[in-house]
């Protein structure tokens, strides 16, 4: 054996011109203690509203936090925020606000949240972003986590009865699913799985949203579409799911999934009994045969 010489070991430094620069952007604010961590918002010339509403553009459910605390906006190349008549007032760094500019670094209180104003460009607004990115998604789907579902599914619902819209909520299950864990482990399994999400989201129009609410769960919001047009998107989406074949290694094999629909209305006021029947007409879904769609309030 021969000893190593200096072009074996020596690591060498790569000039380079540093990190790439981050994307222009636009400024946002971004939670950084209290309720609400880690969530942001982009500024733009329209004011984003901060505040314990659903309606809110940066939602904070706190009793601390007013329905419509403060707003911020971009305006002649100055960020500016103005208190919505709060109750506990805005303070920035620590001075009670009516109208105010914004200077990178600022700390917005509002209630007991403290939000951070980061001016467009900022290496720091990008690690926010990841963050919230990571806290907000399942990283194997790339679809929003169960919490972030929720809360998005509370606000679309909140849109829908102020425009007087239909909402709808289909929750589809994979069928079968624990065959796939048992026959290629549980690695495997995940293979399945994201290629599921991937033939979901193929099957989705830009406002519709979509979630992993559990292992081999998701659910999707349909805003603004009647019942007849969600029923045949869900017909859509599971005979994609059952037409396509998807694989683990060299082993092709055919999926299939059972969809629970229901709507917004008297029966399911809010996203609690939304939940529940959407669920319940998923369950009949099961155990009428599987590789179906139920709905709720037929058949109940
Ligand atoms: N690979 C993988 N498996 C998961 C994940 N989350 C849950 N599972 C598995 O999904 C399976 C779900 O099984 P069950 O709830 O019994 O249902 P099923 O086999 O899909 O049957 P039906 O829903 O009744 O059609 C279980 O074996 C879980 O361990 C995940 O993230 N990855």
């Amino acid at each position: 054996m021969t000893a190593p010489t200096d072009r074996d070991t020596t690591q060498r430094t790569q000039i380079s011109p540093g990190p790439d620069a981050p994307a222009p952007h636009s400024a946002c604010v971004v939670v950084i203690h209290g309720e609400g961590l880690g969530k942001r918002a982009d500024i733009s010339t329209d004011p984003l509203v901060v505040g314990r509403s659903h309606e809110a553009d940066l939602y904070i459910p706190h009793p601390s936090v007013s329905r419509q605390h403060c707003a911020v906006w971009h305006e002649h190349g100055r960020y500016r925020i103005r208190d919505l008549g709060s109750t506990n007032r805005t303070r920035v760094n620590e001075r009670v606000i009516d109208v105010s500019d914004l200077a990178d670094g600022d700390h917005v209180t509002v209630g007991e949240s403290i939000l951070k104003f980061i001016s467009h460009a900022s290496v720091e607004a990008r690690y926010h972003e990841e963050v919230h990115q990571l806290a907000s998604h399942d990283s194997l789907t790339d679809f929003s986590n169960r919490r972030h579902f929720l809360e998005l599914l509370e606000k679309e619902i909140a849109r829908a009865e102020h425009q007087r819209r239909a909402l709808s909520l289909a929750i589809l299950d994979v069928d079968h699913f624990k065959r796939i864990n048992d026959r290629h482990g549980h690695p495997g399994g995940d293979v399945v799985l994201r290629q599921i999400a991937a033939l979901v989201r193929s099957q989705l129009r830009a406002d519709e949203l979509v979630g992993r609410i559990g292992g081999e769960e998701f659910a999707i919001v349909y805003p603004d579409a009647d019942p007849a047009a969600v029923r045949i998107r869900c017909e859509a989406l599971r005979e994609t799911v059952a037409r396509s074949s998807v694989s683990v290694g060299d082993s092709a094999m055919q999926m299939t999934v059972s969809i629970g629909i229901a709507h917004l209305g008297p029966a399911c006021p809010d996203r609690s009994s939304l939940m529940r029947a959407a669920d319940a007409a998923l369950y009949r879904a099961k155990e009428t045969g599987r590789n179906r769609i139920c709905v709720a309030g037929d058949g109940d």
